[in-house]
């Protein structure tokens, strides 16, 4: 890139923050074409034809079932594609429908009222709006087709004020189902966690008495119509750094994961994850990866934007460890590694995986250099 053009490229992007109305922004503004501050995708729009891997659905786990039959669902769907829809989940449908609702209200009121959440602080706040750029590639960060609402509903600190503060700025109406929804998942995630460590073998108390898990940030999504959309990246490849994710979706359509073709990375495909009415999909972050010794896959997943005149809404709620301490260790659990699987990962501190998370970016490097006789 010629000198000229990274500062024009540098500027964009100042200018496209200084507006505060994210992707949204640009569309309500008009625009017909991508500007140059966009990811475009690497490789072209995979082909539409029925492949086998194309026609491959993402199991359904009905929550329902008797207990042992779920888990061997569970465990088969987390060993194999990673992702899982959850259906008869407990989570009232009301709930849930009035969750994605609010979350496409807030991005879809006013700029004004919208620009005043705006924020690119990570951490800061206990609500922050904005377009987060992608810094995947190095030097150039550039944006996904995307503007996200971010929530976080703890840990609090002392200092912190009034814990949801920014929560509270919102209309009551949203504020009060995003709340609940809230909620309703913290009961839906603690159940997951007893699922998934007897999926591992270890009985249903052991995931939970080892991590503590919370679901404290939530990420409601907002991938707005493109008038290009072959020329845009909603979301860029990346692993969830969670324990495990929880996502909610409405109809549109967009989420793809990667799907093996022979287990060793040839043939890979991208795979459509089509939104199955009501259902909660379930995966597998690198967080649980490394815990349970490499036996729960954390599978890569993108979006790519579908349409030119609808704006798909997501929301993702992110399980992760509560014990967030330097003295807290992270690895494989210990019955999990035996004399035929020592363990692959040393221990490592929550800490030291989000900085190397934020050396790495979303790539799978970040958990690549936990591994036992890793260079890195
Ligand atoms: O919006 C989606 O479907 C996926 C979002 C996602 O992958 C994430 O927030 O980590
Ligand atoms: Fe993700």
């Amino acid at each position: 890139m010629a000198a000229a053009e990274v500062h024009d490229a540098a500027a964009a992007l100042v200018a496209f923050h200084e507006s505060r109305a994210g992707v949204r922004g640009l569309v309500e503004s008009g625009v017909t074409t991508v500007p140059p501050i966009f990811l475009t995708p690497t490789a072209p729009p995979p082909p539409q034809q029925e492949s086998p891997a194309a026609a491959f659905a993402i199991p359904v786990v009905d929550l329902s079932l008797p207990r042992p039959d779920a888990v061997a669902l569970i465990r088969a769907a987390a060993r194999s594609c990673g992702f899982f829809h959850a259906t008869n989940h407990g989570v009232p449908a009301g709930t849930l429908a009035a969750a994605v609702s609010a979350a496409r209200a807030f991005h879809e009121q006013p700029r004004a009222a919208r620009s005043a959440f705006y924020s690119l602080e990570p951490g800061g706040g206990a609500v922050a709006y904005s377009t987060l750029p992608n810094a995947q590639r190095a030097g150039a960060p550039l944006l996904p087709w995307r503007d996200s609402f971010r929530i976080r509903f703890g840990p609090w600190e002392e200092g912190d004020g009034e814990p949801e503060l920014g929560l509270g700025r919102l209309p009551a109406a949203w504020r009060d189902a995003l709340r609940e929804y809230h909620r309703a998942l913290a009961g839906f995630g603690k159940e997951m966690v007893g699922l998934l460590s007897e999926a591992l073998g270890v009985g249903a108390e052991r995931l939970e008495e080892a991590m503590r898990v919370e679901g404290w940030l939530m990420a409601c999504h907002y991938y707005p119509p493109c008038p290009e959309p072959a020329r845009v990246v909603g979301s860029l490849e990346h692993t969830d750094p969670s324990l495990f994710t929880v996502l909610a979706q409405d109809g549109i359509g967009g989420l793809q994961v990667r799907r093996d073709g022979d287990g060793d990375g040839d043939g890979a495909e991208w795979v459509d994850v089509a939104p199955v009415p009501g259902a909660l999909l379930v995966n597998v972050g690198d967080v649980l990866k490394v815990v349970s010794n490499d036996e729960l896959k954390s599978v890569e997943h993108r979006v790519v934007i579908k349409s030119t005149q609808d704006a798909r809404v997501s929301i993702a709620l992110f399980f992760n460890p509560a014990n967030r301490d330097k003295s807290d260790l992270l690895g494989p659990l210990p019955e999990l590694v035996t004399p035929e699987k020592p363990a692959l990962y040393r221990s490592f501190t929550l800490p030291e995986f989000i900085s190397s998370r934020r050396e790495y970016g979303h790539s799978r490097s970040s958990i690549e250099r936990f591994k036992v006789n890793s260079s890195q």
